[in-house]
């Protein structure tokens, strides 16, 4: 901080007034020129003190505004690429990729560096450098209020939505049922299947039609990218559900938490025990008929622990299988609801086309084939276009070399 500058001494003369009139005006005029200076010197000292001001007033503006900011809801977890001179930073936002060139506070650019991970708002400023475990809750864990998917937009499983809603909608919306019979609901529900079938859809349409939190945390993502943070995060996520209830909890890719014991002892496995031991306590200390529901995922039926299918925990499986050629009728309709398809575009032959497709790999088709119309510069996607797109996506897959059907379920 800078010195408050002295101020100058008051100039004095003494002037006898016996002095002949010449002498007695050059003193004068000595003092005046001593009084201009003073003046000189204050009016910088003033000027300087004005600029002190507008400097702090700034700095009050600013911290005012990043408070502000701070204030607002929403942030987003970005990494920080690069630092650059000038108060600014490359960042990439987590989700979407995107990379930008922001600014960051002053009271910040001293702290932050490369590979950071940082909460940026809406318009990119970096509001705060999280710290590892904040962080790791943030990535380990999706959280949506209330999940914008329908049964609507779910096909050809009707049978599997009729169970999970009464699996896991009824105990949340008519819990009085379950006490007037006397009985519990089921604590868990475990959805097999292969990859791409669905079972996150309906985990998270029933949050939307129970207007539940869906919480949502990747088996594999504990094990690979929180080592050694597994079983505190499985403690936090049912803390974040008692938060937020009610509240679905889903647990994809549970098979990574929930492998069969191997004989090998090494601390990775040890490490992958203790997160399943965590999530088998929370769940059997669990109300059953509390506010918050379990369902777990997976593509690897065969490899699970079966300790973790014992009454009390994941006693309800049910199994989303591929969709058969009606179902994939219903998919394809629903996929291409907002799409402008042409009257020649005959569903019923393009389901029976695509016997081994996933939901998802269903999705792909609609978007490829409006893809041909858009290269075609047609708004209108016609047969020839989902015929066209079936053909591109065979050709892709065939010089794949990584063959997709690797899941095995029961
Ligand atoms: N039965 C279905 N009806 C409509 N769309 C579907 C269906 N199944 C999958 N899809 C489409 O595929 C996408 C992926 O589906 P989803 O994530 O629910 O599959 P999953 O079974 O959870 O897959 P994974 O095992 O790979 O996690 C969905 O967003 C949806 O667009």
């Amino acid at each position: 901080m800078s010195r408050s500058p002295s101020i100058p001494d008051r100039p004095h003369r003494d002037i006898d007034s016996d002095l002949p009139d010449d002498e007695r005006l050059e003193a004068l005029r000595g003092h005046y020129e001593d009084l201009v200076d003073v003046n000189e010197q204050l009016s910088e000292q003033l000027d300087d003190a004005e600029d002190r001001r507008e400097r702090l007033q700034g700095k009050v503006d600013r911290i005012e505004r990043e408070n502000e900011m701070l204030k607002s809801s929403s942030l987003y977890i970005a990494t920080v690429e690069d630092v650059l001179d000038d108060e600014q930073v490359i960042v990439k936002q987590h989700g979407n990729n995107q990379e930008v060139l922001t600014d960051v506070s002053s009271r910040m650019v001293d702290r932050v560096e490369a590979g950071d991970r940082v909460a940026v708002n809406d318009s990119f400023a970096i509001q705060t450098i999280l710290n590892a475990e904040t962080d790791a809750r943030a990535q380990s864990m999706e959280i949506t209020e209330k999940p914008d998917v329908t049964y609507a937009d779910i096909g050809g499983i009707d049978e599997q939505v009729r169970e999970v809603r009464e699996a896991v909608e009824q105990p949340l919306s008519e819990p009085e049922l379950f006490d007037e019979v006397g009985i519990d609901p089921p604590s868990g529900v475990l959805l097999y299947g292969p990859p791409g079938t669905g079972k996150t859809m309906l985990a998270k349409a029933v949050a939307h039609e129970t207007d539940a939190t869906f919480i949502k945390m990747a088996g594999s993502e504990l094990v690979r990218k929180f080592i050694g943070e597994g079983s505190r995060l499985v403690r936090d996520l049912f803390e974040m559900a008692r938060e937020r209830e009610p509240a679905i909890i889903f647990i994809d890719e549970i098979d990574a938490i929930a492998t069969r014991r191997t004989e090998s002892k090494t601390s990775g496995d040890a490490e992958v025990q203790r997160t399943m031991m965590q999530l088998l306590s929370e769940m059997d200390g669990f109300e059953a008929r509390g506010e918050i529901r379990i369902i777990a995922a997976t593509n690897r039926f065969d490899m699970l622990d079966r300790a973790i299918l014992r009454p009390g925990r994941f006693d309800r499986l049910i199994e989303v299988p591929e969709p058969d050629e009606s179902g994939r009728e219903q998919i394809l309709e629903i996929h291409t609801r907002d799409m402008n398809v042409a009257d020649d575009v005959d569903f019923a032959e393009l389901a029976a086309d695509t016997d081994g497709y996933s939901g998802a790999d269903i999705e792909s088709l609609a978007t490829e084939a409006g893809m041909f119309a858009i290269r075609n510069d047609r708004d209108e996607v016609t047969h020839q276009d989902f015929v066209d797109a079936l053909e591109k996506i065979e050709e892709d897959d065939s010089s794949d070399v990584v063959s997709s059907a690797g899941y095995f379920y029961q």
